[in-house]
């Protein structure tokens, strides 16, 4: 099992398309890192660096201290799971399993314990003898990842491997990857997706890539509670955080802020004397939006409200030339819908930035 160390890790494609660069990162054997950002912002060009199909055009890759840029990658020990399964079509569960460690000629009863191993922790015993077409699109993910499971690789990679399922079948797998993982806590896990909740979930650290770099690496809740930028604040949690300008009245342990829009704000964000009259963004989640008869940080008329069940979105008029604001209370709300509302919110849930930046990471 393995640590992974990237430094200045750089790709630029064939007629100049940069499209990386200045990647940093460690990754700790043991890890599960989820890579999340916008589309074409990199995710699968790192993993198949990181694989070694595609190449690395600056800087190094080292697994376990060995420099491995060069290195063809059957030799790297990493298994890779793609999001289309890649199962051979005419060949058993079982034979998909076992394919890789007849062609490395492992003796037979070593092959057949791996095999039994895996399909027993993906819970597929029951299907060892059927051809994939025979198999659901969540039991032939369960193969793809049985079939790496049993070369027992440094390294895992996953490239959205839970987007051709359903919504039911994509919580159920997610559960069962969580648990996989539970059950081999000593291997490294790289894993790519475009879904929050699976980052959020699975993830012992979120990789957050944007504008050819890395925006922010940190534990789920560290991101979702100390973004260090607009971009990551909106990108991870949804709906997104809402974002008020407003102008810097108060410096201190905690910081006022007029809101142009009428309101104040208090943040538990610190600011000094010299923060004084600066123009801030503040930053509140619809979730942690309270109503209020008090002071409130944003007041605007419900458009549309939306019952989800264990709780309600609020959509507001549109007010200037700012993303409509979005607030989430719990239970159901329908009878505000066309109302006017005053929200606030409590000071450590209230983030402020400058200049598209956290106050936080100055
Ligand atoms: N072979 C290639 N040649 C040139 N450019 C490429 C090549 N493959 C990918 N790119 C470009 O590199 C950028 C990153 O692509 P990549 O597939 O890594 O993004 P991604 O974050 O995984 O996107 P998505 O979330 O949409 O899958 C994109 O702008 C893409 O157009």
């Amino acid at each position: 099992m393995a640590n992974l160390k990237l430094t200045n890790v750089e790709k630029t494609y064939a007629g100049a398309v940069n499209v990386l660069n200045n990647i940093n990162l460690d990754i700790k054997q043991g890890e599960l890192i989820v890579f999340v950002g916008p589309s074409g912002c990199g995710k699968s060009t790192l993993l198949r660096m990181i694989a070694g199909l595609e190449k690395i055009t600056g800087g190094t890759l080292e697994i376990d201290g060995e420099m491995v840029n060069d290195m063809p990658p059957a030799m790297r020990g990493i298994a890779m799971v793609f999001q289309s399964y890649a199962l051979y079509p005419h060949m058993t569960v079982r034979e998909n399993m076992s394919f890789a460690l007849k062609i490395a000629k492992k003796p037979q009863n070593e092959i057949d314990e791996a095999v039994n191993r895996a399909a027993t922790m993906l819970q597929l015993d029951p299907y060892l003898d059927r051809l994939p077409k025979a198999l659901s699109g969540g039991q032939r993910q369960r193969v793809a990842i049985g079939r790496s499971i049993v070369r027992d690789p440094k390294v895992y990679l996953f490239d959205e491997p839970l987007s051709n399922l359903d919504a039911a079948l994509r919580v159920a797998t997610r559960i069962e990857i969580a648990q996989l993982k539970e059950q081999m806590p000593e291997s490294t896990m790289i894993y790519v997706t475009h879904d929050q909740v699976e980052a959020m979930t699975l993830a012992s650290r979120i990789v957050v890539l944007a504008n050819k770099g890395i925006a922010q690496v940190g534990a789920p809740l560290e991101l979702y509670e100390r973004p260090n930028s607009e971009f990551v604040a909106q990108f991870i949690g949804s709906p997104s955080m809402n974002l008020l300008p407003g102008e810097i009245v108060g410096t201190g342990q905690q910081t006022t802020i007029k809101m142009d829009r009428g309101g104040t704000a208090v943040s538990d964000y610190p600011t000094t004397d010299a923060d004084m009259g600066l123009k801030v963004n503040v930053g509140v989640r619809p979730e942690d939006f309270l109503e209020t008869d008090g002071e409130h940080i944003f007041e605007g008329k419900v458009n549309i409200t939306e019952a989800l069940g264990e709780v309600t979105l609020l959509y507001f008029e549109k007010q200037g030339d700012g993303d409509a604001v979005i607030g989430k209370l719990p239970g159901i709300h329908a009878e505000l819908r066309g109302k006017s509302v005053k929200l606030g919110a409590s000071p450590d849930k209230v983030h402020v930035f400058h200049n598209g930046t956290s106050l936080l990471y100055r």
